[in-house]
């Protein structure tokens, strides 16, 4: 069944400004003093594969194509945001190399410059699998850095994991992009308890072996399905355990705002982190704002409020300006809380899955 997005959630979307407030003051800072400056833009909830933690099997309900933002209006969006303060955008959906015009989006976005006259810096996150034919281009059009996902490196259990038969296709992806040369490079795994938590130390060792930097993720309540379990999540200190048991680990300082922990892997140069929002959420430093495909603001992963940009943007409200457009990513830094409360009993898992926020 296709749904409009407007009718799933509307009852959490916060009004559109009428008027704007004025011209744009300073940089992005929430109400506890966070500056935000990474904005994640969710190209399409579509996806090649079907991830156990993400996507249902069947029966997703889709974003409407119309509300989905075109090109124009995702760059209109960003060039606001960049003159606002925000130098980094990240591309990622569901899957963002489904995009058809995925190269044009890249170019566009890489073009734009912030205040001081710098490039933004341009990355994505994927699956990887249509990566062998789109990343030369790509590249040219100014994509400057790539996280991958790779949960398993054993093709029956990538199968199960993802619902589709495509490990390959993601091998060739890492390989593409290795042989492309953006560094860093990183791996993305979610780690689930009895499903792919005994492949940690491999997982570790095929990234050294494509000089990546593997990552390892808490899973998150974000799957479409609501099935989520904590008992199912490996922890950081489980991760942490496992890889200390192979490796001499030595913190690496210097985290800022990213959600990677990271750990020098027996003396370097090779790094392996741990992005754990559920254990040891990172709140405290978050820089980021995020924007779904069908034209939302979001000021968090698990926040229940959206910020609809389609008004502005199609039927003139505000004035249909730039200033409108800046009034409500404004609005939507004013109303982020401090963190998420995953970890409290009266949590409410968002409406939308990952797939649909952007992860
Ligand atoms: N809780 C939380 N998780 C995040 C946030 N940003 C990214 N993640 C999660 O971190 C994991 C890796 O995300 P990526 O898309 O690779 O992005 P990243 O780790 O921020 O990328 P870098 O800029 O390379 O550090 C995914 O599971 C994301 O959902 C965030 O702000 N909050
Ligand atoms: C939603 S995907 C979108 C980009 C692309 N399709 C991919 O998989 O890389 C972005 C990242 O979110 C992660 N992710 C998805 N669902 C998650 C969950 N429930 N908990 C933690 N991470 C999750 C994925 O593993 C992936 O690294
Ligand atoms: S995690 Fe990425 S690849 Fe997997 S289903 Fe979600 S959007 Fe698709
Ligand atoms: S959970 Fe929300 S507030 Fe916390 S780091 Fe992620 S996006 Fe930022």
């Amino acid at each position: 069944m296709t749904i409009s997005s407007r009718t799933a959630v509307s009852a959490a979307r916060a009004p559109v400004p009428v008027e704007s407030s004025g011209p744009a003051s300073g940089p992005l800072v929430d109400r506890f003093g966070r500056v935000h400056r990474d904005l994640r833009i969710s190209l399409t909830d579509r996806c090649s594969l079907r991830c156990t933690y993400c996507m249902p099997e069947q029966g997703n309900e889709w974003l409407a194509r119309t509300s989905i933002l075109t090109v124009d209006e995702i760059v209109r969006i960003a060039g606001v945001a960049a003159a606002a303060g925000i130098s980094t955008f990240r591309l990622t959906g569901g899957e963002p190399l489904l995009r058809r015009d995925i190269v044009d989006v890249v170019r566009r976005l890489a073009a734009l410059r912030s205040p001081d006259g710098t490039p933004v810096e341009l990355a994505m996150t994927t699956n990887g699998i249509r990566l062998p034919e789109l990343l030369p281009e790509l590249v040219d059009a100014g994509l400057a850095r790539l996280n991958i996902s790779i949960d398993t490196l054993r093709r029956e259990r990538f199968a199960e994991l993802t619902r589709r038969d495509r490990l390959d296709d993601v091998l060739a992806g890492i390989r593409a992009a290795q042989a492309a040369g953006l560094r860093p490079l990183k791996l993305n795994a979610v780690a689930m308890r009895g499903v792919n938590d005994d492949e940690l130390v491999e997982l570790v060792e095929f990234a050294m072996a494509h000089d990546a930097q593997m990552r390892f993720i808490e899973q998150m309540p974000l799957d479409a399905g609501h099935t989520w379990d904590r008992a199912q999540m490996v922890t950081r200190d489980e991760m942490l355990a496992t890889l200390g048991r192979r490796f001499a680990l030595t913190p690496v300082p210097g985290r800022g705002g990213a959600p990677a922990e990271r750990w020098e892997i027996d003396g370097g140069p090779h790094t392996v982190g741990v992005i754990a929002s559920v254990t040891a959420p990172f709140c405290g430093a978050c820089d980021r704002m995020r924007l779904t495909a069908d034209g939302q603001f979001r000021n968090c992963l698990f926040s229940n409020q959206e910020y609809d940009l389609l008004p502005v943007l199609r039927d003139g409200a505000g004035g249909g300006t730039d200033l409108a457009v800046d009034d409500v990513l404004r609005s939507c830094i004013a109303g982020k809380l401090p963190g998420h409360a995953i970890n409290d009993p009266s949590f409410l898992q968002p409406a939308r899955g990952m797939n649909a926020i952007g992860g």
